[in-house]
């Protein structure tokens, strides 16, 4: 069954606003891992506009102690500023079981791509190895239609397909249009070896479909529309509904 990774980004979102402790991320967390989520997901950016450093190390702390995965996300280029060590010092310090790299900018709201493998193989190749000599498994964001090849080459152990434009194709009405450049991706990374994550606007809404056509995903990280869905609903039964989500495309299977 493809495990779930609940992204609590959007918690320290509502936690900033504010200032203080709340909504506190850790209870967040923890709430998703009793529900039973198979692991917690971060993407903290270098701004610290959501998830700081502090929320880093207390998150590795829990997920420890609950013998859950812990995957940190972010961009492995971007130097260290003031309440930013970077990504690699962020994962020596911790050492999440997966770090995810995405190459996104500072400017950038939210991500939106994935990486040019053919253009920047060369630059992740030493940088792959620092975060897998630091225990990590290593996913590279992808496009759907990303050179697999040279994902493979730069040494990855995985690839999350960057699922923004099934997103958008499922709410436009148009999802056969976008399904068959995420299958032939996920069907090429595991020809290569590597295995497949998915993320970006995942929802209950969108989830069943793309894992049914997909087949063989070994994780989604979701959060923007779970905590969403969670403020209706509360956070535990929305957790279980993904997880039932999970199980019946599993069942396909
Ligand atoms: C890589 C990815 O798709 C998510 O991590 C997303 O970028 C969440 O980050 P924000 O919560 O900052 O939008
Ligand atoms: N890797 C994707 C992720 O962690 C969550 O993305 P989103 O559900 O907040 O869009």
């Amino acid at each position: 069954m493809t495990r779930l990774s609940v992204n609590v980004n959007k918690i320290a979102v509502l936690r900033n606003s504010r200032g203080g402790g709340d909504p506190d991320v850790v209870r967040a967390a923890q709430a998703c891992l009793d529900a039973g989520a198979h692991g917690i997901t971060v993407h903290p950016r270098p701004d610290a506009r959501h998830i700081r450093a502090s929320d880093v190390q207390a998150l590795a702390q829990l997920t420890a102690e609950r013998g859950v995965e812990f995957n940190i996300e972010g961009n492995p280029f971007a130097p260290p500023r003031d309440g930013y060590p970077g990504l690699l010092a962020l994962c020596e310090q911790t050492r999440p079981a997966q770090v995810t790299l995405v190459p996104d900018g500072d400017a950038q709201l939210t991500s939106d791509h994935g990486f040019d493998f053919a253009r920047e193989r060369d630059a992740l190749i030493p940088l792959v190895a620092a975060f897998r000599g630091l225990g990590c498994r290593v996913s590279l964001f992808a496009n759907a239609g990303a050179d697999i090849e040279s994902a493979r080459a730069a040494g990855a152990d995985r690839i999350e397909l960057y699922t923004g434009p099934w997103a958008e194709a499922f709410e436009a009405g148009t999802p056969d249009a976008a399904l068959p450049a995420f299958v032939s991706t996920a069907r090429g990374a595991r020809a290569a070896g590597l295995g497949v994550n998915a993320g970006h606007d995942l929802s209950q809404a969108n989830l069943a479909a793309f894992l049914v056509a997909l087949g063989d995903v070994d994780e989604v990280s979701i959060g923007h529309a779970l905590i969403g869905e969670a403020l209706y609903d509360g956070l535990e039964p929305t957790v279980r509904r993904y997880l039932a989500i999970l199980e019946e495309a599993a069942a396909h299977f």
